[in-house]
């Protein structure tokens, strides 16, 4: 153990983690500072975690397994509130930064230093206040949003029935209007509307946002989105005609009382209609106002773009958790007389590993690029322009499908790389995974969405065909009627390139099975059904094709001004992505490229010195995430590397351990053992 001074406090240091720290050869700090999006942004992070985490009432005394299902939600309520004043508290404090908002990544990573699951304020933070936001009519955004955002209602997004899920359309829930009292009547028909899922409906929330099939002069007019009060502001109590309550125990999420909703003629005032894309007038009267009917779904788009935000710094945490773990932890002994090495040095972890460092830095930069994409669509949809809407669309589906899927495959390999001690909850794998697993079936399952990207780039290709300008992801395209496939290129742009060609290959034959199936007499949904396997496949390659070029282009442009190490050791990693998945897909570059046996050997080879590159500076690019311990919440992840101190003192706080013999040992075992039970 070596002693060394952080933030002015003096703490043990591991001393595997020391030599790591000593080998690394580039600037920490400004592999953060490219990570947080600038150095501004790094220092206003450090100055709200200071603030916010400094006084320790994000800890909790006994940690939360321990307690009742109640009380963890109950604990968990206590910190949302300590958490949301500190929110309130900042924003006010931080008007002029452009950068951070209500839905800041800054807020997003104290949160976990408070939570080890969730807040049951998550789908008020991340989805209610947006869909106010997005679905509002100016008036109605001057009553709800101060509201909303001083925390004096606080909401929820109720979509999901027990029914329905995916298909909206299918959604059973009614909203009839009433021309005699200009109120609509919510009503939940059959069991299959009954609302399930949403976030903090459970027991939390007094308001929500409802989505339901609009009747109106007799005539559906399909689904809309209304605020609905469901508890009195006072009391809390259910109102007359909701029945409210929590679904139960879940994978995950389970301080976040996720809950049903069943509504029995319940009315609410005309004006609770959202009414930004569509109106019911006081008679009646139907009148759509938006240009593109899917507006409706904004939130959903919203959410689908900020949770590559979320698989960014989730597999951060994974991997930090690791690294470090992996840097303390000794095993084996490969040669006689030597000792037992960091399982770090063994070439098979650094494949778990290194990877996911590059995962993570790639989803950044994706997520950054995407979250700017986002706003110039919105900025479109502003001055009535909707033709950009499609791209977002079928970009935020892709993505959010792979990168969670992604996220999700990784976080379990770090903790694979965590070997026994990965399991224990207090390395906290365990918590992020379960987290992290639902992100690829909430706000759409990832074949649906894959689906959805696939409708686009059908589409797409027939434009291509008839010599049409497509947009920018897929101008690659263009090139798929090229007929001689070029010399294999193991350079990274040549990689990006062959990956384009897979993904137009894969589109290519989507096509080509879909019109053979016409012509053998069936429709196109017909058609389309039986092509759906490798239309999933067709939009994975092209999102992956999508996340290369970005993450390629955006290290170059991030890294321009970097100091020498640093851009090298971001190139080093980009490149490492690029092998890493050239060498997963060989099948697909054998098929669309003309990558031979002897490539794949090149490949592989340089995968492995790549490895070998990264190996000194890994400890230091994990650092470079700067996640605190409070939010990392690890036994194996900490700073200090202190993990069996750690493991040990964790489990000393089982209330087994709280008295030498427990009860059913007198009550059960003894008299089973003595054969008298
Ligand atoms: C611990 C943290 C603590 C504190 C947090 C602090 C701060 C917060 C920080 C961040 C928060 C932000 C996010 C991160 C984290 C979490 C978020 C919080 C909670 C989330 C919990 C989960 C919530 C939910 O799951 S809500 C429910 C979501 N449901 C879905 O997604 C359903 C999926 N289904 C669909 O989207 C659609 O039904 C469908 C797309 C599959 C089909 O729709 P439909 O049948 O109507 O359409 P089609 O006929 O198929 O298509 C017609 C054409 O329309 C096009 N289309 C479809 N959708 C869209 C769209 N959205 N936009 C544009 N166009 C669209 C479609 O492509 C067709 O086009 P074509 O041209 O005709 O082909
Ligand atoms: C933790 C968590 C939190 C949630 N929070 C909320 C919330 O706050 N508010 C809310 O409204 N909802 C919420 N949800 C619900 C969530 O949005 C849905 O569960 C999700 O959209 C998937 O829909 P589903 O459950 O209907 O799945 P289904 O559509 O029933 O999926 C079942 C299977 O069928 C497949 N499938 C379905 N349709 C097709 C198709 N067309 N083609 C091919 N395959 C298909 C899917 O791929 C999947 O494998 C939450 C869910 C979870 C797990």
């Amino acid at each position: 153990m070596k002693i060394k001074m952080l933030a002015g406090k003096t703490i043990e240091i591991n001393v595997d983690l020391v030599k790591e720290r000593a080998k690394c050869n580039f600037n920490i700090r400004e592999v953060t500072h490219i990570l947080d999006g600038g150095e501004k942004n790094t220092i206003q992070r450090k100055k709200i975690e200071d603030i916010s985490l400094n006084d320790g009432q994000s800890r909790d005394v006994i940690p939360e397994e321990y307690l009742s299902p109640k009380e963890r939600y109950e604990n968990a309520v206590k910190k949302s509130c300590i958490y949301a004043r500190i929110i309130k508290t900042e924003l006010m404090n931080m008007t002029g930064l452009e950068t951070l908002g209500f839905n800041s990544p800054v807020f997003r990573r104290i949160a976990d230093a408070y939570f080890k699951e969730v807040t049951p304020l998550l789908a008020h933070f991340g989805m209610f206040v947006p869909t106010i936001m997005g679905q509002c009519t100016p008036e109605q955004l001057a009553h709800w949003l101060p509201r909303a955002l001083n925390f004096e209602i606080v909401g929820t997004y109720v979509q999901t029935e027990l029914g329905h899920g995916t298909f909206i359309r299918g959604l059973e829930t009614t909203a009839t209007y009433d021309p005699q009292t200009e109120e609509f009547v919510l009503h939940s028909p059959t069991l299959s509307s009954y609302k399930w899922w949403a976030g903090g409906l459970g027991k939390t929330v007094n308001y929500c946002v409802v989505v339901a099939q609009l009747y109106t002069k007799g005539v559906c007019h399909g689904v809309h989105t209304f605020i609905v009060q469901i508890r009195d502001e006072e009391t809390h109590m259910p109102l007359p005609g909701i029945r409210v309550g929590d679904i139960g125990p879940k994978m995950g999420y389970n301080t976040g009382d996720n809950g049903f909703l069943v509504f029995n003629h319940h009315r609410i005032p005309r004006e609770n209609m959202m009414m930004k894309n569509a109106q019911v007038l006081k008679d009646g009267t139907y009148v759509k106002v938006a240009r593109h009917e899917k507006l409706t779904y904004g939130t959903m788009v919203y959410v689908r773009v900020m949770l590559v935000n979320e698989m960014a710094f989730n597999l951060a945490k994974a991997v930090t958790i690791a690294v470090r773990y992996s840097a303390v932890r000794r095993q084996s002994q490969p040669k006689p007389n030597q000792p037992e090495p960091q399982v770090l040095d063994y070439l098979t972890q650094q494949h778990k590993l290194f990877i996911c460092i590059a995962t993570a830095h790639a989803l950044q930069f994706t997520s950054d690029w995407l979250y700017k994409t986002f706003t110039s669509v919105l900025a479109d949809i502003r001055d009535d322009k909707i033709d950009t809407l499609p791209e977002l669309h079928a970009l935020s589906s892709c993505l959010k499908a792979i990168c969670t899927s992604d996220c999700a495959a990784f976080i379990e390999i770090c903790r694979f790389a965590c070997g026994g001690h990965g399991y224990m909850a207090s390395s906290n794998l365990s918590m992020i995974y379960s987290y992290v697993s639902a992100t690829r079936t909430y706000e759409g399952d990832y074949t649906v969405l894959l689906l959805q990207t696939a409708r686009f780039l059908v589409k797409a290709w027939e434009q291509v065909e008839k010599r049409r300008p497509v947009t920018s992801t897929i101008s690659y395209l263009s090139h798929a009627f090229d007929k001689l496939k070029k010399p294999w290129d193991g350079s990274n742009e040549g990689i990006i390139r062959a990956f384009q060609r897979v993904a137009a290959g894969k589109i290519s034959a989507c096509i080509n099975c879909i019109r053979y199936h016409q012509k053998s007499g069936k429709d196109f949904e017909d058609a389309w059904q039986l092509t759906t396997i490798q239309l999933v496949a067709a939009a994975e390659a092209h999102c992956r094709a999508v996340i290369y070029d970005t993450y390629y282009n955006e290290t170059i442009r991030l890294t321009a001004s970097s100091s020498p190490n640093v851009k090298s050791v971001m190139e080093q990693l980009c490149t490492l992505y690029l092998l890493y998945w050239s060498l997963e897909r060989t099948g697909d570059l054998l098929r669309f490229t003309s990558l031979s046996e002897k490539d794949i050997f090149d490949l592989q080879q340089r995968y492995e010195k790549m490895l070998a590159v990264i190996r000194p500076n890994a400890v230091g690019l994990v650092d470079a995430f700067d996640i605190r311990d409070e939010i990392l919440n690890s036994t194996l992840g900490a700073y200090d590397g202190r993990v069996y101190e750690r493991l040990m003192e964790e489990a000393l706080k089982s209330p087994l351990n709280a008295e030498p013999v427990n009860s059913s040992f007198h009550k059960h075992l003894k008299p089973f053992m003595q054969g008298k039970l």
